[in-house]
């Protein structure tokens, strides 16, 4: 059976003068390595996604991480400089190919700005430049020369048991993973379930609550050491077991039809 296929929504990126719509390497190695699924990294425009038709080719949705952040009007709040940098296309590309996979039961794993996006494309709001909040950690990517030494896995998060994550996890309680980011869900959507957190409290994981497939956000990044690190390959398997399971029920239906 040939691999299933996953929608990867791009990010805008400028590089030799010219508009790419790019995704980083560790999230399509982890999805084929680890997941064993093929990635179709989608366009980013703010008009004209065919968001149904994207979604009756694939077998799942991962949303990456990203430098840039979701606009505030996107959670009716005004946006200052210090919420940029922004990437509108992907807003409008990324936003609705979560709410279509939910509704569709469509497994979904969203990373880091992904769960951001998540939580936004499901009502909730988010906070910027956490770590000016009094007790809360300084959560940004550390400032190092190598990628691996920004990706580190470095603190703590708490896995409610029973939880989602916990059983695609593998496991509950304490789960050492990286940080790179400088928001967070701040009122969580009325269909999140918060799974996991950050000794300050900074929300870590949820789940869609009555979801109709696998359907989380980590505001982590299980990608980058999927390979190696036990928990990250556990999350990545489950995902792939769910796209694998979802694609071969799509093979039987249209059969059957
Ligand atoms: N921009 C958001 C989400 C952070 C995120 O996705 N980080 C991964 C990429 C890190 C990088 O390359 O800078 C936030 O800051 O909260």
């Amino acid at each position: 059976m040939p691999k299933p296929i996953v929608a990867v929504p791009a990010d805008i990126r400028e590089l030799d003068g010219a508009l790419w719509h790019a995704t980083p390497n560790q999230y399509v190695q982890a999805a084929l390595k680890v997941a064993e699924v093929m990635s179709f990294i989608i366009p980013a425009f703010e008009e004209g996604n065919e968001i149904d038709a994207i979604l009756d080719r694939v077998d799942g949705v991962l949303v990456s991480g990203s430098a840039t952040n979701v606009h505030p009007s996107l959670y009716g709040r005004e946006a200052r400089d210090s919420d940029g940098p922004f990437d509108p296309a992907r807003d409008a590309t990324s936003l609705p190919l979560i709410r279509s996979a939910i509704d569709r039961g469509i497994p979904l794993l969203a990373i880091c700005r992904g769960i951001q996006e998540l939580n936004v494309a499901l009502g909730g709001t988010l906070a910027s430049e956490i770590q000016e909040q009094p007790g809360t950690w300084d959560h940004r990517k550390p400032d190092v020369p190598h990628r691996d030494d920004m990706y580190a896995i470095r603190q703590p998060v708490f896995v409610r048991e029973g939880s989602c994550i916990a059983n695609h996890l593998g496991l509950s309680g304490e789960v050492q993973v990286n940080s790179l980011h400088r928001q967070a869900i701040a009122e969580t959507a009325p269909r999140l379930r918060v799974e996991a957190t950050a000794e300050d409290g900074t929300i870590e994981a949820v789940s869609v609550i009555d979801a109709k497939n696998f359907a989380v956000g980590v505001q982590w990044h299980p990608e980058y050491w999927a390979e190696t690190d036990a928990p990250s390959r556990a999350l990545f398997k489950a995902f792939g077991d769910a796209v694998r399971t979802y694609a071969a029920r799509k093979a039987l239906a249209s059969v059957a039809a």
